[in-house]
């Protein structure tokens, strides 16, 4: 399924721009195939939730009520991020604390839809991705909700990333090791999409993007298929 020239010595488009951006809801899959596809392209990656969560983090660190929209706008604004665009490292730290793993807690999870409805924070983390993907002479995975419609319309490559309710709950809760109930992992992700659907469509392919349903694939199915659609695309075959 995956072209030879996708395989380990190999560059795709060499030397041309090459974005590949993927939207979807939460637990379908798009950080976990997103890295993958960029690894195995080797292209950068950049995970766009990633930093709608550091700044609900550094809200939180510095006393910013995430209801106060234009508190939230000046931090967005003021915010001195970093941001792993390596497909090997992880890495997000905000004024040098490394909070990597802190932006996954449950707590973030839980208030990160208040700051991603905040349309003055969007529009300056909206500029900073264009920055880092520009930065990188636009050869990069970017992943995220608004990223084949707002960000970057004009991708090389645009897909939307889907899987059933019930495949993106079961997959978040083995993800979160079994540490969260039910009603737990219902707000996380089904209540989450909602407040987060106000401001972006990310349930219905805008034209031009191509849908990838993983419901019933498992992760390396996902990621050949994903691969499939960009060779489709870029090479019509
Ligand atoms: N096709 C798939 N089949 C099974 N599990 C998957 C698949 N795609 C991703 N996963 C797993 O599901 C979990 C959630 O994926 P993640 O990439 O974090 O989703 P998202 O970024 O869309 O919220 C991860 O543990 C990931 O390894
Ligand atoms: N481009 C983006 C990326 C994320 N967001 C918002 C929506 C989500 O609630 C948060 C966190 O995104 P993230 O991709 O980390 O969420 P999941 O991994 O899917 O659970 O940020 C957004 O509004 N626009």
């Amino acid at each position: 399924m995956t072209r030879e020239f996708f395989g380990p010595e190999t560059v795709a488009r060499p030397g041309k721009p090459l974005v590949i951006a993927i939207d979807g809801p939460s637990g379908s899959g798009k950080s976990s195939v997103s890295k993958e596809v960029a690894r195995r392209l080797k292209l950068a990656y950049l995970d766009t939730g990633a930093m709608y969560r550091a700044l609900t983090w550094y809200c939180l660190k510095t006393g910013v009520d995430l209801q106060d929209g234009a508190a939230v706008e000046q931090a967005s604004k003021i915010m001195p991020l970093e941001i792993s665009t390596s497909t090997a490292t992880e890495y997000v730290a905000v004024d040098g604390t490394d909070i990597t793993d802190e932006i996954r807690d449950p707590l973030i999870s839980s208030s990160v839809s208040a700051v991603a409805t905040t349309l003055g924070a969007r529009t300056e983390l909206i500029r900073r991705q264009r920055e880092l993907i520009d930065q990188h002479h636009r050869r990069m995975v970017v992943e995220g909700r608004d990223i084949t419609t707002v960000v970057v319309p004009n991708a090389e490559v645009r897909m939307l990333l889907t899987a059933s309710e019930e495949a993106r709950l079961r997959r978040r809760g083995i993800q979160l090791g079994g540490t969260q109930t039910k009603e737990q992992l219902n707000t996380q992700v089904i209540q989450r999409d909602a407040k987060d659907s106000t401001v972006v469509n990310f349930t219905q392919a805008a034209d031009g993007v191509v849908t990838l349903d993983s419901s019933d694939l498992n992760f390396e199915e996902t990621v050949e298929t994903a691969l499939a659609i960009v060779s489709k695309v870029i090479y019509g075959d």
